[in-house]
C-alpha cells in the first residue's frame, strides 16, 4: 500500500521523538512492502516563526490532503506570553477543528514490565490498569467564546464559555458506547453534573443512547471523584467518556499510573479515516536537546495510525510487540527507569525498537 502522511515535527523536544517514529514507519514499510510518503507541515511555534501564524491555511490544507497526520507536540517557553489566538496551541486547536476530529482516544494501559515504574502500590497495579479515555475534542471550553471585560471597578474580568450541543455529545457518546462494546462493555461518563448545565445535558443525551446499548454496563461519576478513583482503584474502569477539558486533565493523571506520560499514544478521528496521531504529552521543553525524551508514545501513535487509519493490524501489532520485546530486554528511558534496567537515550531507544522489528 502507498500512504501519504503529513508530518508535524513540532517544537522543543518533539522533533527528537518524531525522528524515531519515522524510522519505525520506514522499517514497517520495508518489512511489509508499503510506501509511506511524508509531507512536512509547520504548526505551532515553528509556524509562528516561519509565517507569523500557528497554522496557516496552506499548512492545514496539507493535513486535509493527507491519509493521516503524525504529530509530536507543539509549544514552548519561546512563545509563552503571546496573545491567545497567536499561541502555538491555537494551531493545534485549529487543526482539530479544521479536520473535524471530535473523538480523541487515549488508551491507559500499563505494560506489565513497567509495573515497578508505576507510583501506585504493587497490589493496586496487580489488579490491572487497562482503560481508554474517550475525550471529546472539538467542543466545550476550548472552543467557546472568550472575552476580557473591564468591570466598573476598572478590574479585568475574563470569560471562557463551555458550550455543548446535543449532536456533539451524541456523536462522542456513541463512540464511548461502541468502544465499550469492543472491550469489557463498561462505560463511565465523567462529568460535573452536580454543578454544570453542560454536564446535565451530557447525562440526558447519554441516557438516550444507553437504551441502544443494553449490553453495556453504564455508570456516571463526578470528575473530582474520578481523579481520585484513577489512583485508588483504576481497575474499575474500562471506557471513560468525557468532555474536552476533563479528558485533557484526567489523561495526564492516568498516564502517570502506567509508569510515565512518555508511554501513552493517542488517536484523534472524525467522520473519515484521516486522523491525527500524537503522544498525549507536550513538547517537554525542560529536556529538549538532551536526547532523554522517551519516543515510545510517539512510536505507539504510529501503531495506532496503522491500525485505525490504514487498516494495517499486523503492522501495528509488530510495533507493539517490538516495544514489548524492548521492555522485556530491560531497556528503559529516564522517565520510566527502575532498578536492574538499562537506561537509554531517545535515539538508542529508537534504535532498540527498530532492531526489535527486524
Ligand atoms: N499535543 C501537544 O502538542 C501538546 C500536549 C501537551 C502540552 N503541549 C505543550 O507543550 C509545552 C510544555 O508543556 P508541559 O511542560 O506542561 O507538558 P509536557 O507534557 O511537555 O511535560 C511535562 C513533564 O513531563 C515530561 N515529559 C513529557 N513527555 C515526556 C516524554 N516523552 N519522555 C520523558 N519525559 C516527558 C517533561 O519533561 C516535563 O517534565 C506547552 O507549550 C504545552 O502547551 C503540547
Ligand atoms: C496543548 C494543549 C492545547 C493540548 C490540549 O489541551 O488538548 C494538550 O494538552 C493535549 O493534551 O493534547
Ligand atoms: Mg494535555
Amino acid at each position: 500500500m502507498e500512504k501519504n502522511i503529513a508530518v508535524i515535527w513540532g517544537d522543543c523536544a518533539s522533533p527528537e521523538i518524531v525522528t524515531q517514529a519515522i524510522r519505525v514507519l520506514d522499517r514497517i514499510g520495508e518489512k511489509f512492502g508499503h510506501t509511506f510518503n511524508y509531507t512536512d507541515v509547520a504548526m505551532g511555534g515553528e509556524a509562528i516563526d516561519k509565517y507569523g501564524d500557528p497554522l496557516p491555511q496552506h499548512e492545514l490544507d496539507k493535513c486535509l490532503a493527507s491519509d493521516s497526520v503524525l504529530l509530536g507536540a507543539i509549544g514552548g517557553p519561546k512563545w509563552e506570553g503571546m496573545a491567545g489566538d497567536k499561541r502555538p496551541e491555537k494551531g493545534l486547536l485549529r487543526m482539530r477543528a479544521g479536520m473535524g476530529l471530535y473523538s480523541n482516544n487515549r488508551p491507559t494501559k500499563i505494560w506489565p514490565q513497567l509495573a515497578p515504574a508505576s507510583p501506585l502500590k504493587a497490589e493496586i497495579v496487580a489488579q490491572g490498569i487497562d482503560f481508554v479515555i474517550v475525550r471529546e475534542l472539538t467542543g466545550g471550553v476550548y472552543f467557546g467564546d472568550r472575552q476580557v471585560n473591564i468591570l466598573e471597578s476598572g478590574e479585568k474580568q475574563a470569560v471562557d464559555l463551555m458550550p455543548y450541543a446535543e449532536y456533539e455529545i451524541e456523536r462522542i457518546g456513541r463512540i464511548g458506547f461502541d468502544t465499550a462494546m469492543k472491550r469489557r462493555k463498561k462505560l463511565c461518563c465523567v462529568d460535573k453534573a452536580n454543578v454544570l448545565e453542560t454536564s446535565r445535558l451530557w447525562r440526558e443525551v447519554m441516557h438516550r443512547l444507553q437504551a441502544e446499548y443494553p449490553e453495556v454496563e453504564y455508570s456516571e461519576m463526578f470528575v473530582d471523584n474520578c481523579a481520585m478513583q484513577i489512583v485508588k482503584n483504576p481497575s474499575q474502569f474500562d471506557v471513560i467518556v468525557t468532555e474536552n477539558m476533563f479528558g485533557d486533565i484526567l489523561s495526564d493523571e492516568a498516564s502517570m499510573i502506567t509508569g510515565s506520560i512518555g508511554m501513552i499514544p493517542s488517536s484523534s478521528l472524525g467522520q473519515g479515516t484521516c486522523g491525527v496521531y500524537e503522544p498525549i504529552h507536550g513538547s517537554a521543553p525542560d529536556i529538549a536537546g538532551k536526547d532523554v525524551i522517551n519516543p515510545t508514545a510517539c512510536i505507539l501513535s504510529v501503531a495506532m495510525m496503522l491500525r485505525f487509519s490504514f487498516g494495517m493490524s499486523a503492522e501495528a501489532d509488530a510495533i507493539e510487540k517490538a516495544v514489548s520485546d524492548v521492555l522485556d530486554q530491560g531497556l528503559r528511558t529516564a522517565d520510566n527507569m527502575s532498578e536492574g534496567c538499562t537506561q537509554l537515550g531517545c535515539i538508542a531507544m529508537g534504535d532498540a525498537i527498530v532492531k526489535a522489528l527486524c
